[in-house]
């Protein structure tokens, strides 16, 4: 492991782009599909700006639907606060002109005193107008980032599954998934911007009633500080773009360097100093990165600082000759003075809120833009209402190719087959050789590349999709253990139904995890999460009878169970398989299984090896014909028998 991150990517701060390809870990090299991004960032100030006016109207969109009341109290407040900046300073000019006037003092102070009162009053308008925004602000905030991240996880969960096979996906996903918070900085930005411009608005116009020429002196002291924050920002996304394979990698790190599932592997592998490393090493590119990013943001925002405050000299430096030359009266230069460094404080609020609201924007786009090429992850929609199957007749496999994203040999090469309702068939083949693919495909969880898939006749895909998922039930064999209680767990194979404790007991025990769950220290209610108060955690061949049972819990018409036995125990495994007979005849299994004894009593047996059918028939048949199948059962039986080509 590479403990030199800093010789090998010593010349990362010269150049952003310039990470020595050989020296990187593969997943943090640029990818090709960064390019369309990197255009995007390359755009310029400009390109992106355009875009903001549809980002602040979408954002504001999502406000109004998640609270119209709250959306509407933060913007009239905030308008009205930038409105109160502009009668504050009038107030002001009022007081100074009083107190600037001829006459005894006691007059003068009198005379400023209804003008007084009126700047205190709209002090405290003001002060009462930000705490009503604060206070609505506090309401809005949780239901637009809700109603954001929901939006999210509806697109997450109905995008196609393949879509999680290719890493642009993953990663436009990981900026979208910051972008949910980007919503409501985004609308606190546009109403804080607004407030700005308005004081903005206020002060220019007294500024010019004062001496025009003090207008143009007050864009040289500010607009090159604006400018310098603007150009940063643009730079620190730039960098934030190139950044999501690193940063997935980090949080990957984070989580097997920090999560209980490899926790024990990460101990008995002795994995600490080999996942400390790569974090070092990715860290190390990270803080490379970050610190030249740095570098380059302190140099422009300087320089922007400097250009600024020399400007700001040259202000008060005409405010004086104009005073001296008498072009101006005292109490107008002293006014002039206030409203200068009003409207230093408004333009620097409003280059800060262009900043904020210009990153904030950036990161709300890449959120907009995953929900909006997420359409083209989702399944294809039909626009006339699709029937809904009737009970299996048929299943019917034709050509049917599936590729996987990167790979060139297809991991289903033109696969034909029927299967009759209520046949128990089974695939079995070596690893790798396109059972599960196929599986997942007969489910219509993956599109085949080409080919149909019929059920009754028509293909999957002009079915009504929820009524058919209704009738297709699918244990996978990379099960997810779901932190849920047991009940739930299996409850969670017919979620549409109302919870019956029978059903689920009954599932239970085709499964023989009826005993099991109820020797657990809460029966049926326990929670099978132990990262959780109460929450337990069961064995491998246990967490698999739950997943059986979800799957033997609606009596579906088509029941797809992959490797549904490779951890269990014999007697499991008899009990487990003694339920798949019990649906022969009646319900229509396809089985995937390495253990080939279990298949003996299957209708038919399809043999697949490298994506491709090539042996299909009884136990009987395939033995007689001593193709593949004969060998794999042979070398399997001998395990048991201790010769070898022994039959049952
Ligand atoms: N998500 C994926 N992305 C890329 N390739 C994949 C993916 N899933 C599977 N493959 C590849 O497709 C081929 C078929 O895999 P599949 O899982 O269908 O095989 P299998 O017969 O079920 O194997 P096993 O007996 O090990 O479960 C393999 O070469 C595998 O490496």
């Amino acid at each position: 492991m590479s403990t030199t991150t800093h010789e090998t990517h010593g010349d990362i701060p010269a150049q952003r782009d310039a990470v020595p390809q050989a020296a990187v870990l593969p997943e943090l090299r640029p990818m090709w599909w960064e390019q369309g991004m990197r255009a995007r960032a390359d755009a310029g100030l400009l390109g992106v700006f355009a875009e903001m006016p549809r980002l602040v109207v979408e954002a504001l969109r999502m406000s109004w639907r998640a609270d119209r009341l709250r959306t509407a109290i933060v913007a009239v407040a905030t308008l009205a606060s930038g409105a109160m900046a502009t009668f504050g300073l009038l107030a002001t000019q009022r007081v100074l002109v009083e107190l600037f006037a001829a006459g005894p003092t006691p007059d003068r102070v009198a005379a400023a005193v209804p003008a007084l009162a009126w700047l205190a009053a709209s002090i405290a308008v003001r002060g009462a107008l930000g705490i009503t925004t604060g206070y609505a602000m506090n309401g809005l905030t949780p239901r637009v980032n809700q109603q954001a991240e929901r939006r999210l996880f509806e697109v997450t969960t109905a995008v196609r599954l393949d879509s999680f096979d290719q890493d642009d996906f993953a990663d436009s996903m990981e900026r979208a998934s910051r972008g949910t918070d980007a919503v409501i900085d985004l609308i606190k930005g546009v109403m804080n911007l607004l407030a700005g411009v308005v004081s903005l608005l206020a002060v220019t116009v007294a500024v010019v009633v004062i001496h025009p020429l003090l207008l143009v002196a007050l864009l040289l002291a500010t607009t090159p500080n604006a400018y310098a924050a603007l150009r940063a920002g643009h730079e620190r996304f730039q960098t934030y773009l190139q950044g999501s394979a690193r940063r997935r990698r980090l949080w990957v790190l984070h989580r097997l360097m920090a999560e209980r599932v490899s926790a024990s592997e990460l101990r008995s592998y002795g994995l600490r100093d080999f996942l400390l490393g790569q974090y070092d090493r990715v860290m190390g590119a990270q803080t490379d990165i970050d610190l030249a990013l740095a570098r380059r943001v302190t140099t422009t925002t300087s320089i922007g600082a400097i250009v600024s405050g020399l400007a700001s000299a040259g202000v008060y430096v005409l405010l004086g000759l104009l005073l001296l030359d008498g072009r101006i009266p005292l109490a107008a230069a002293a006014t002039c003075v206030v409203a200068v460094q009003a409207a230093q404080r408004a333009l620097t609020q409003v280059t800060f809120q262009v900043d904020h609201v210009f990153a904030e924007g950036q990161h709300f786009n890449e959120y907009v833009m995953f929900l909006e090429r997420a359409a083209e992850h989702l399944p294809t929609r039909r626009v006339t209402p699709a029937p809904r199957p009737e009970s299996l007749r048929e299943l019917a496999v034709h050509a049917a190719v599936h590729r996987y994203p990167d790979r060139e040999a297809p991991a289903v090469d033109d696969v034909t087959l029927t299967i009759q309702a209520g046949e128990t068939i089974a695939l079995v083949g070596e690893n790798g050789s396109g059972k599960s693919t196929l599986a997942a495909m007969i489910a219509g969880l993956r599109e085949p590349a080409s080919g149909r898939i019929l059920w009754n006749g028509r293909p999957l895909a002009e079915w009504d999709r929820a009524a058919l998922g209704d009738r297709i039930c699918v244990v996978l064999q990379e099960h997810h253990r779901w932190p849920f209680t047991a009940t739930t767990n299996i409850a969670m194979g017919d979620i549409g139904a109302a919870p019956d404790r029978a059903r689920i007991e009954a599932a239970a025990a085709m499964a023989a995890a009826h005993g099991m769950i109820l020797e657990l220290p809460h029966g049926y209610e326990t929670l099978l999460d132990r990262t959780f108060k109460d929450g337990q955690d069961l064995s491998g061949g246990q967490w698999q009878r739950i997943t059986a049972a979800r799957g033997f819990l609606r009596d579906a018409d088509l029941l797809i169970m992959d490797e549904p036995s490779s951890a269990l125990d014999p007697r499991a495994e008899d009990t487990l398989f003694q339920a798949i007979r019990g649906r022969q005849g009646r319900r229509t299994t396809i089985l995937i299984t390495h253990r080939l004894a279990n298949v003996v009593h299957a209708d038919r047996i399809f043999v697949m090896h490298d994506g491709r059918l090539v042996e299909q028939g009884t136990h009987d048949d395939l033995i007689a014909a001593e193709g593949r199948y004969a060998e794999l059962f042979s070398l399997q039986a001998a395990g048991y028998t201790g010769s070898a080509g022994v039959a049952p």
